[in-house]
């Protein structure tokens, strides 16, 4: 196979370019992502598992840059870090990323409803910034390029993308949490709109937790109204697949350093100050979301409830600059540099301070030594995406001891079930867990921290990756596998060859949602003039019979379609109408049963609003079309599940339709009813074309050369799949057209 790039798009690239005196410097960027990705990429280099060996990262270089530095820029950021730097000016950067990423998304994805902001111009900004990406990346990107677009700062790029190369294989990763619906449903509808289609350009959508993943899944049902089957979407007749990766970390970097040279200078360093306390590690980026004020609440606790441990315990709290152009930021520092402050003030001595704060950057050696040389860790914010911290303290534990202390309400949790969780909203929860973190017996610390650590260096950052673009590559198959099914130009042509060359042929359409598209009300399906006169010159032509095949009532096929001289079949096949002929039940049946079933459908029309009911003479379907999508699914599961107990044993069977329950006699089906036309001659062409599960069975009965299609991008018994009741149109107007052509 050949080496096919990876395009890597992200806010923040790994480097930041700050101004120093004047001086324009590179600096190394924090967060989990950049870091995590970073060890992702190194490993390509030293892989033998991959053909993915070069890559171009892009992203925003951290700052505005004057135009006489960029290309400057441009050429350090290619040869050191392969990256392709996204120039933003400063005042839309301002309003994208300290307004609508941090000041909108950041804080609604994180559960702070009420710090979100609304405002137009900064969804403008955001719309703008992801389209710059899109003109930047379209600048390198190539059909056999693979993109991975990290993050909320660039939800709109995957379709952006879709739209200017359609068949380019798109991942996306959420590095932060995805909201429940309740509070998704917060943001204007245009914006909820525009996130959800913008994500779904991407093929594949991935995020750190299960439940991430089933509320994404929620809210494109609830908003764009696209359903889900194990994650799986069909999005304008494109496969796309949202699925759970929780980010991992380079393991053997953290387990390794703590052996090393510089690793041990800052330990020894380190200890010269600390050696006569246990110690407790806290180190967050600066963020409301990572719950700081909690933890020193509850360790103020700790401290009041336990004076046997003054003096002999320290919490070294860092905590890295971040997002500090945004107000919410400046006063989370005002409030934490308080409170260390007034905690300090209040319980320490001139010989032991109980909070050691950095505000700042920490390098590499020294926070593998600070994670190695501490007793615990305390991590516990009121909502993470996932929380790297929390793993790579894990993972520096050479010696398998040390406790950790996390919040539920990290994704990490998930995966660190051995740690001691806590709820972050309960200052008494974590006071006594930082009591009995310092006091658990060493077994046990071992036991814990060993389970934890086989399972972060399976999980690791780099099969991570690997399992997202494995993935990638998956749906990309299964995309192709369905493209051989749809009815595309050639696919027609043999259809029509077959037409032309035939003696004989039959055609079986069903109605609704095959020849029309779906109504409000089934009333409302009026054929339109175009759709008469096409089944019209259809059936004209001699070597053809057609036959409506239809879940409808006879009175209606009959008002609408009876001047054509087509076959029909009513009711799924109740009643059957061959040509010029009457109106014949298919066997003899009974509709007494309706009388004893009606009251049970009624009640889940009462149950359920803007579902109802509709009845036909030896049918009755409960429709729920219109209604809250997830309440009806549940009710007619429900209802499924009754109505199987009631008709047992008896000459009735209870059908699941599109947004429908039916229920009729058993033994009666479209495929028996197309069996019976096509007892009356010898067909050497058959075309049978619905939309539903009803049409499975007429599919499944018909002989081995009939060509059989599926309306809708599902899966079925059918041959092939259109996209919608217009391919079935204009096959149709083929058909005709290339019959009279020939002749
Ligand atoms: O780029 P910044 O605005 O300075 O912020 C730093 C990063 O913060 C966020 O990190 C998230 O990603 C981590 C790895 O998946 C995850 O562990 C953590 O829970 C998340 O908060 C943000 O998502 C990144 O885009 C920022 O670069
Ligand atoms: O001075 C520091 C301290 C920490 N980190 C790293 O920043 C990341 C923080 O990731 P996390 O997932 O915990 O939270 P985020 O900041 O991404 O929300 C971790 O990998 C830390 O090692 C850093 O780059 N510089
Ligand atoms: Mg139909």
């Amino acid at each position: 196979m050949a080496d096919a790039r990876l395009i890597i798009a992200s806010n923040r690239l790994p480097f930041t370019v700050v101004d120093s005196n004047g001086r324009l410097e590179l600096k190394a960027s924090a967060g989990g992502l950049v870091t995590g990705l970073s060890a992702y990429l190194d490993s390509l280099q030293h892989s033998a598992f991959t053909n993915l060996v070069e890559y171009v990262w892009l992203g925003w270089p951290g700052a505005s840059i004057d135009d006489e530095h960029k290309d400057g820029i441009k050429e350090v950021a290619a040869t050191r870090f392969n990256a392709y730097p996204v120039f933003v000016q400063e005042e839309t950067m301002e309003a994208f990323y300290h307004g609508f990423c941090n000041k909108t998304i950041w804080p609604l994805f994180h559960y702070f409803p009420s710090y979100v902001v609304y405002e137009s111009e900064s969804w403008e900004s955001y719309r703008e910034v992801n389209q710059y990406f899109c003109d930047a990346i379209m600048e390198v990107l190539r059909p056999s390029d693979i993109l991975w677009i990290h993050d909320y700062h660039l939800m709109l790029l995957p379709r952006m993308i879709r739209q200017s190369m359609p068949d380019v294989p798109i991942g996306f990763f959420l590095h932060i949490p995805f909201p429940s619906f309740e509070l998704f449903r917060l943001l204007p509808k245009k914006w909820a709109a525009g996130i959800l289609e913008g994500l779904l350009g991407a093929d594949l959508i991935g995020f750190h937790t299960h439940d991430y993943t089933q509320y994404f899944l929620r809210s494109v049902l609830r908003i764009l109204g696209i359903e889900a089957n194990m994650g799986q979407m069909f999005v304008d007749g494109r496969m796309v697949q949202a699925d759970t990766f929780p980010m991992g970390i380079d393991f053997h970097r953290f387990n390794d350093a703590v052996v090393s040279k510089e690793t041990e200078m800052e330990r020894e360093r380190l200890k010269n100050t600390l050696s006569d306390f246990k110690t407790i590690i806290s180190v967050d980026r600066l963020d409301y979301s990572k719950g700081v004020l909690n933890r020193l609440e509850g360790f103020e606790l700790f401290l009041k409830d336990n004076p046997q441990w003054h003096k002999k315990v320290v919490l070294l709290l860092v905590i890295v600059p971040s997002r500090i152009g945004v107000d919410r930021y400046q006063t989370i520092k005002t409030q934490i540099d308080q409170m260390v402050g007034n905690i300090n003030g209040r319980f320490g001595t001139f010989n032991w301070m109980p909070i050691i704060y950095k505000y700042g950057h920490v390098p590499f050696h020294q926070l593998v030594a600070l994670y190695n040389m501490s007793d615990v860790a305390l991590i516990t914010p009121l909502r993470d995406g996932m929380n790297l911290v929390s793993k790579e303290y894990v993972a520096s534990r050479k010696d398998a001891t040390g406790v950790l202390i996390l919040s539920e309400l990290a994704g990490a949790s998930k995966e660190l079930v051995e740690a001691v969780l806590i709820n972050p909203n309960d200052r008494g929860e974590i006071a006594i867990a930082i009591k009995n973190a310092l006091e658990m017996p060493l077994e046990e610390q071992k036991s814990r921290i060993e389970k934890m650590q086989s399972r972060l260096k399976k999980y690791d950052v780099v099969k991570w990756a690997t399992d997202f673009i494995d993935e990638l590559k998956d749906v990309k198959e299964g995309q192709s596998r369905f493209r051989t099914r749809m009815l595309s130009d050639v696919v027609r042509r043999k259809i029509i060859d077959d037409f032309v060359g035939a003696n004989r042929c039959m055609i079986f359409l069903d109605y609704d949602g095959t020849l029309v598209p779906f109504a409000d009300s089934p009333e409302k399906a009026v054929p339109s003039n175009e759709v008469l006169d096409l089944l019209k010159d259809l059936s004209e032509i001699p070597e053809v019979d057609l036959v409506i095949i239809s879940g409808r009532d006879r009175d209606t096929l009959q008002k609408w379609l009876g001047n054509l001289n087509v076959g029909f079949v009513a009711e799924h096949g109740v009643w059957l109408k061959e040509k010029g002929k009457e109106w014949q039940l298919l066997k003899p049946m009974s509709a007494e049963w309706k009388n004893k079933l009606k009251p049970l459908l009624l009640r889940y029309v009462d149950k359920v609003p803007g579902s109802f009911l509709e009845e036909k003479e030896y049918s009755l379907s409960w429709h729920y079309r219109k209604c809250d999508p997830e309440q009806a699914v549940d009710a007619a599961k429900e209802l499924t599940d009754l109505l199987l107990q009631v008709v047992a044993n008896t000459e009735v069977q209870v059908i699941q339709g599109h947004k429908l329950i039916e229920l009729r006699p058993s033994g009666i089906d479209k495929g028996k009813a197309a069996l019976h036309f096509l007892s009356r001659a010898d067909y050497d062409f058959i075309l049978a074309i619905g939309d539903d599960r009803t049409d499975e069975d007429l599919f499944k009965e018909l002989p081995s050369h009939a060509w059989t299609v599926r309306v809708g991008i599902v899966t079925s018994m059918a041959k092939l799949n259109a996209v919608s009741y217009r391919d079935v149109r204009s096959l149709l107007k083929e058909l005709k057209n290339c019959t009279r052509g020939e002749r």
